[in-house]
């Protein structure tokens, strides 16, 4: 099978940046304008509309200026205006030596908002082209609408066609500038065209307003689409363009005939950088890039995992740089945190991973997001001691106000007899401490001394979750020190859960 390489254009930093409330700093356009054409490989990069603002131009100067120095300048590309040649100027101050003009596609744009006869229209663009080439400026030439141009004003886009197979135009670029083509007509349109210009070079630029993107991009580049604009994220106007990411993994795995020298490893990182630069967040399911795209929550997909690679498809995280991850929660099950356990070079007998599941499906329930940081935590919070419950914290109060000491109300049970207790202290565990002691004075015992009381959250963990107390405890009689430990999110109720682990050993 024939091979066809493509051209993968990014616009990003031009039509990407058109998202509402996006705008990147100068240092910021060169520093993703580096990543895409150096790391990413993307053949040509689009960085800007021509006449925007002061900051613009000396943004383009820097990527131009970078460009020069290593040899990327033509592929580095400006967006410009039929303007009689302002934006060329504009152009030649900012060092830039590729001019992507933007006409009208459409019979209906051209007539209702330029007011211009589709001559008047041919004849400005001619002369900005030429003028551009007595410049030494390269003219590719946007047909804005030009999906509603094929689909209501189709002999004028035939026309438009002609007249620009003659001059000096490097590339056509094929825009359905409101995202409303189907993938059908993106393939009718781009074949009819390609039937009969079949040495002209075009470009596609999908827009995403029903999520049919991708689906579009496809069906051109089948229909013979020589190029594609993309952006990271699916950046762009509105719902944005088609998306970088999972376009090219689309290409690479259901479309041999087409080969993109885009590299997938560092889609992922460019992503991020994106996302942090734009402070536009990638949604946790956007497909190759989100946060959870790689997390297998289902018991029975880790489970199927185990057996034979049941839930295997190609497209695998670390073509990414990414790894697959478990995640845990209440419908994760064994599998999943024996996933879990194994990265961590954890083994644990069946009847304690079952207490740990258990454990994990409560958090799980409470809504609690777990990740595998936490799980050593849980494992010695859960295995911690073994003994017979004889003391249950069954319900308390807390309170804490603003000018009146803490106070708490108690209830336990001791060897099935249930006490109730109210007392006030310094914070409010030392008012449950203070309860608590009251009740023991009543059975005649001492409680043990509290020695240190120490506070941390799993390192590395990204989640809220958890937070453990350590507490180290002396015994008067027989003479020890112990510590018991305690994991909730909330860091009283971990000293809660820690004293009555206590509670229970003194007991026992
Ligand atoms: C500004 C133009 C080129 C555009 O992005 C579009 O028509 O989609």
């Amino acid at each position: 099978m024939a091979m066809k390489k493509i051209e993968i254009m990014d616009t990003t930093l031009r039509d990407g940046e058109q998202t509402s409330s996006v705008s990147f700093s100068a240092s910021e356009k060169l520093t993703i304008a580096k990543l895409l054409l150096e790391e990413l490989k993307v053949d040509r990069i689009e960085i800007a509309s021509a006449r925007v603002s002061e900051g613009e131009l000396q943004a383009v100067k820097d990527v131009t200026n970078w460009a020069k120095e290593n040899d990327y300048l033509h592929t580095v590309e400006v967006l410009t205006f039929v303007d009689k040649g302002v934006s060329i100027d504009w152009m030649i101050e900012a060092g830039a030596k590729v001019q992507n003009l933007l006409t009208k596609g459409s019979l209906n744009h051209l007539t209702h908002q330029l007011k211009k006869t589709p001559n008047q229209h041919f004849k400005e663009i001619l002369r900005v082209a030429l003028l551009a080439k007595e410049k030494g400026i390269e003219t590719n030439i946007y047909l804005e609408d030009w999906s509603n141009g094929m689909r209501n004003s189709k002999d004028y886009v035939f026309e438009f066609l002609e007249f620009l197979s003659a001059q000096p135009i490097k590339r056509i670029m094929l825009p359905d500038t409101l995202g409303v083509i189907t993938p059908k007509e993106s393939y009718d349109f781009v074949k009819e065209i390609k039937d009969k210009y079949p040495n002209l070079h075009f470009d596609f630029h999908a827009h995403n307003d029903y999520d049919l993107g991708v689906a579009n991009v496809m069906e051109a580049l089948k229909a013979g689409a020589d190029g594609l604009h993309l952006t990271i994220n699916g950046m762009g106007e509105r719902a944005g363009n088609a998306p970088m990411s999972s376009t090219i993994a689309v290409i690479n795995d259901f479309m041999p005939e087409i080969k993109v020298g885009v590299n997938e490893k560092v889609l992922y990182t460019v992503s991020k950088l994106v996302e942090t630069f734009s402070g536009v967040m990638i949604p946790a399911n956007k497909p190759v890039v989100g946060a959870n795209v790689f997390t297998q929550t289902a018991g029975i997909h880790a489970d199927g995992d185990n057996k034979n690679n049941l839930y295997f498809s190609d497209l695998l995280p670390e073509r990414f740089g990414r790894t697959r991850k478990y995640a845990l929660g209440k419908s994760s099950g064994k599998a999943n945190i024996q996933k879990n356990l194994q990265e961590l070079g954890l083994q644990l007998n069946d009847e304690d991973l079952r207490k740990v599941t258990q454990r994990i499906i409560e958090l799980g329930d409470k809504k609690q997001v777990v990740t595998k940081e936490d799980l050593p935590y849980i494992i010695s919070d859960v295995l911690d001691y073994t003994y017979e419950e004889k003391v249950k914290v069954n319900s308390y109060v807390l309170t804490h106000s603003k000018g009146l000491k803490p106070s708490t109300t108690v209830s336990i049970t001791i060897n099935n007899e249930t006490f109730e207790e109210n007392a006030s202290g310094d914070g409010q565990f030392d008012a449950f401490m203070n309860a608590i002691r009251n009740i023991f004075k009543k059975k005649d015992m001492v409680l043990p001394g509290l020695i240190d009381y120490a506070v941390r959250i799993p390192p590395g963990s990204h989640s809220d979750a958890l937070c453990e107390t350590i507490i180290t405890w002396k015994n008067k009689s027989p003479e020890k020190e112990f510590k018991t430990r305690g994991l909730d999110s909330d860091q009283t109720v971990s000293a809660i859960k820690a004293t009555e682990k206590m509670l229970n050993i003194i007991i026992n």
